[in-house]
């Protein structure tokens, strides 16, 4: 580089980082106006989200951005990273409670990472939440007496178990809950084991998202649903969307969505650790979606062991779902050991048709996606 350019491009670098600096003054102050709209929020037992302010702001900064030669995808992605901020922060403001007459809260099983999730959520909202470890049960009595609500989030293998020895006592009107991945079993269990109010509730996500805001929470009516509304409600304002289902139609979706998902990538880490396969070399040479794929699967086996034989072991409905997938396997390979890319094509095109519209949508989708995998590289 002549002195020249070396020149230029530091004038213009320093001009760059004024307005980056620049930036971060606006960060703040929209970070301060948004605590304000928490508290605002807090005050009214306003949701956390706000989808319709969402699209309709997204739509006018687009339009705003187009006339002035800027990518209207550009501050979409922009305001929408802002957005998750705004509900983190708006998270640490409080929500409004809206049953404050309930009486304590006890969370059987408060320590497990779930159980803490909805412990802090709880408390946030004024709750007074107890928590009921192993450890505890000497205790129970005392704990449970007087509890307006209990929440059950112990391993699945022992959460029927639990419910049908330690939890046939309760107040009459003490809401008996709990967040267990399968519905049916634990549902039968509460409602055998308690006749006051049964709610069954399954978070579809991990404990480790920032805000509940766009997270969906499964809610199987059990009993007296009119008892338990305020918790929905509850919900509804740390930003979840709950979606109601049957216990024996989500359990069948979970045989999809998780055991046979999680037994697949479960199988796939396993190949590659039976392959001896270098993920050094795997990712120097990966593409933006291997990249992902890869992520996506190595991040189970950061995770418990005992959280994922739970899963897939839970139903044993799902074995016949994941030999369906041994079995199209298979047929698959046999394509292609007789070198038939006639019949895979054709195979295709009929997967093509069945996804319909919802293929471009995903690929639209995972481009964004591929995209913030590719800006994360720093090599
Ligand atoms: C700040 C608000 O809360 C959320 C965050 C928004 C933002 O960061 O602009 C917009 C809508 C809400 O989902 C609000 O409701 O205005």
């Amino acid at each position: 580089m002549n002195e020249r350019t070396t020149a230029d491009l530091e004038n213009l670098r320093g001009l760059i980082d004024g307005v980056d600096q620049q930036l971060i003054h606006l960060l703040r102050k929209r970070l301060d106006l948004v605590a304000q709209v928490g508290a605002v929020k807090h005050g009214a037992g306003l949701p956390i989200y706000a989808p319709q302010r969402e699209a309709a702001m997204l739509a006018k900064r687009r339009g705003e951005a187009e006339k002035m030669n800027v990518s209207p995808q550009l501050i979409e992605d922009i305001l929408r990273r802002l957005m998750r901020e705004s509900y983190q922060n708006e998270k640490d403001v409080g929500f409004k409670q809206v049953k404050p007459d309930l009486g304590h809260v006890v969370v059987i099983g408060g320590e497990g990472q779930l159980g803490g999730l909805f412990s802090q959520m709880l408390t946030l909202s004024g709750y007074q939440v107890k928590s009921l470890d192993k450890e505890d049960w000497e205790r129970a009595d005392s704990l449970l007496a007087g509890a307006g609500l209990v929440i059950v989030t112990v391993p699945i293998q022992i959460t029927c178990d639990l419910i049908a020895t330690k939890l046939t006592q309760l107040p009459k009107s003490c809401i008996l809950a709990d967040l267990t991945s399968i519905k049916s079993a634990p549902m039968t269990a509460m409602l055998e084991a308690h006749s006051g109010p049964v709610l069954g509730l399954h978070p579809m996500f991990g404990p480790d998202v920032g805000s509940l805001a766009k997270q969906v929470v499964v809610v199987c009516n059990g009993r007296k649903p009119e008892a338990y509304q305020w918790l929905l409600e509850q919900i509804t304002i740390w930003g979840a969307r709950l979606v109601e289902a049957e216990p024996q139609q989500h359990d069948k979706s979970m045989q999809l969505v998780q055991a046979m998902r999680h037994f697949s990538s479960f199988v796939y880490g396993l190949n590659l650790c039976k392959e001896s396969a270098d993920i050094e070399t795997l990712l120097q040479f990966s593409s933006p979606i291997y990249r992902l794929e890869l992520a996506m699967v190595g991040r189970l086996f950061a995770q418990s062991p005992e959280l994922y034989a739970d899963i897939i072991f839970s139903q044993r409905e799902s074995i016949a779902v994941i030999s369906d997938y041994l079995e199209n396997y298979t047929q698959a390979l046999f394509l292609l050991k007789s070198g038939d890319r006639e019949g895979f094509i054709e195979q295709f095109k009929v997967v093509s048709q069945w996804f319909g519209d919802f293929a471009p949508q995903f690929q639209k989708e995972s481009r964004a996606m591929l995209q913030s995998v590719n800006d994360m590289k720093t090599d």
